[in-house]
């Protein structure tokens, strides 16, 4: 931890509600796949979504973020129930991060750092390493680069909800170590809520507080970390 770090008042204890999902529906067609929902994400916790593929971890972060119409049941942020859309939700202090890392591959990273509303200094603090390819055309940069931007712009804006969907997907495991670093910490001194969606199951409970397994856009387990490491064969067995 910087210097810094170690001088910020410790994130109070997490029982402010960040974002809930309540007997949430979501889905594509006629009918929900994700079905009746029940998650909660208090401020200065990180909760991990784990499921196969295909097991609605998508789908639920898309309802979460408003980008999906609930078919049934709804979403609370900051203890109140929303329906506004993906954008409206910015500005409740919910952020997004996908494995598409949605960053301007035509433009430098301090473009796109402006672009997203923040100052390269708020990024650099998050990512130091980001210094020396400020001035880069990220369309240059590696795909890890380009993750740690996309997670800076999104964490240097101090959200209060963050939705992660697979960030480590396709990266080097140093990479997505220190991505996941940067979240906890973000998570402890600024009381950040994380839903941390996650392939990786062991990654995703070393760095979460509390994890949840879905299978089938059915929620079938959920525990703290300490417990679902301690059952891994049977968080593994829902994944066949
Ligand atoms: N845009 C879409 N239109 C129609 N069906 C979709 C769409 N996106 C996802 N689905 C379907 O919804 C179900 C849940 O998919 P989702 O992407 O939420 O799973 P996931 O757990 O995130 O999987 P992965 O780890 O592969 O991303 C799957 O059956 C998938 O085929």
């Amino acid at each position: 931890m910087s210097a810094t770090a170690a001088q910020k008042t410790p994130a109070t204890p997490a029982t402010e509600l960040a974002i809930a999902a309540r007997g949430l529906s979501l889905g594509y067609g006629s009918l929900p796949y994700v079905t009746e929902l029940d998650l909660e994400v208090k401020r200065g916790e990180i909760v991990a979504v784990l499921g196969a593929n295909g097991a609605g971890k998508s789908t639920t972060i898309m309802g979460l973020a408003g980008a999906l119409k609930p078919y049934a049941g709804h979403v609370e942020i900051n203890g109140e129930v929303t329906t506004a859309p993906m954008r409206m939700r910015a500005r409740q202090g919910l952020a997004v991060v996908t494995q598409e890392r949605c960053v301007f591959m035509g433009m430098t990273v301090r473009d796109n750092l402006r672009a997203g509303g923040v100052t390269v200094e708020a990024a650099l603090e998050y990512f130091p390493e980001l210094e020396e390819h400020v001035g880069r055309t990220v369309g240059f940069l590696s795909g890890g680069q380009q993750q740690m931007l996309a997670a800076a712009r999104a964490i240097a804006r101090r959200p209060k909800i963050l939705l992660a969907d697979e960030l480590s997907l396709g990266l080097a495991p140093k990479i997505v170590d220190r991505i996941l670093e940067v979240l906890e910490r973000a998570c402890r001194e600024e009381n950040l809520g994380v839903l941390l969606v996650e392939q990786q199951v062991v990654k995703a409970l070393s760095v979460a507080h509390r994890g949840v397994v879905l299978r089938r856009g059915r929620l079938e387990l959920e525990g703290t970390a300490t417990e679902l490491k301690s059952r891994l064969d049977e968080v593994q067995a829902l994944y066949l």
